[in-house]
């Protein structure tokens, strides 16, 4: 329903790795995480779970705070890490049937939604293998079925598209559109943007533990959209047609429309139906991590 991450900073010794984080996840809303590597997307993850305590800041899950109502507020989220552990003897399916006994469903229902969560992850054939000998990409689908067992109305998933097959992404997007239907809040991680497209609403950016930017999919693909650089005889004239199809920037001799919002035919039909000359024209695409780059170098630092 909600998770709402408020001030929170935390230090590694003399690293700061978490400045003043802050950002919310609302009712039926799926976010993407998305920063490089050592980010602090896990460091923020593990704060937000209550199982790292913060240095100052808090983290309220349906408005319970994960340090002063820690047991509360953790039962209503579920969460997959970066890197689950489970050495145990335990075959699969087995433990599954155990931790759902932690939640009072009896062994046969357990067993029955067991399989069939593990099937749909591709563990289909590894149901009685034990969890010592999974790999950690089978541990990290192991551990998503697990996160379902309680239904909780939030989720925080770190990492969690590294390890899926082509099938496993197709039943975390499933059970993304399934969780916004449900009015659930989703956080998931990622260090490749073009990751969460398809899935997030929106993306909250980290970079060197500092918050760079919200915005919704729809605003990242609209900047995303490809540019287009025209040499014109009458720059400063073309200006006016232009605007109408992105936004515009003159450039010595050049006009460089970005967030090219039709076909690149159509502009210049337009300005040579208009009596311009048109001299030269590139597009140049611009790709969703592009965006991210630039959005680090403009903000980042
Ligand atoms: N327990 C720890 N002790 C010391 N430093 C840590 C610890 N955990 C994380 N860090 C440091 O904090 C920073 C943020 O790490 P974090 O794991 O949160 O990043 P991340 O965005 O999740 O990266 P990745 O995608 O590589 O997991 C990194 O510089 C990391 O080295």
């Amino acid at each position: 329903m909600l998770i709402e991450v408020n001030s929170v900073s935390k230090f590694f010794g003399r690293l700061k790795a978490l400045d003043n984080v802050s950002f919310k996840v609302g009712n039926g809303e799926i976010a993407g995480y998305v920063g490089l590597n050592g980010a602090g997307k896990t460091t923020t993850v593990r704060i937000a779970v209550g199982v790292l305590p913060p240095d100052s800041g808090d983290v309220f899950i349906d408005g319970l705070s994960i340090t002063r109502e820690k047991k509360k507020a953790s039962e209503r989220i579920g969460w997959v890490p970066e890197l689950p552990i489970f050495e145990t003897d335990f075959k699969a399916l087995d433990y599954y049937v155990y931790l759902a006994g932690y939640y009072g469903i009896p062994p046969g229902e357990a067993r029955r939604m067991g399989r069939e969560a593990l099937e749909m992850l591709g563990l289909g054939d590894a149901l009685n293998t034990k969890l010592a000998a999974y790999s950690q990409g089978m541990k990290k689908r192991f551990a998503l079925a697990v996160s379902l067992i309680n239904d909780p109305p939030n989720f925080i998933f770190d990492e969690v598209l590294n390890g899926l097959d082509p099938k496993g992404i197709v039943f975390f997007r499933d059970l993304a559109i399934k969780f916004k239907k449900q009015g659930k809040a989703v956080l998931f991680s990622s260090h490749i943007l073009s990751e969460v497209e398809g899935i997030a609403d929106k993306v909250v950016f980290i970079h060197r533990g500092k918050i760079i930017g919200v915005y919704t999919m729809s605003e990242i693909l609209n900047m995303a959209r490809p540019s287009l650089i025209i040499k014109v005889d009458r720059v400063e004239e073309s200006v006016s047609i232009l605007e109408k199809y992105g936004r515009v920037e003159t450039k010595g001799e050049h006009v460089v429309v970005s967030g090219l919002n039709t076909s690149p035919s159509a502009v210049i039909k337009e300005l040579v139906d208009s009596g311009f000359n048109v001299l030269e024209v590139r597009s140049e695409e611009r790709s969703l991590e592009e965006f991210f780059f630039n959005l680090i170098k403009d903000k980042g630092d």
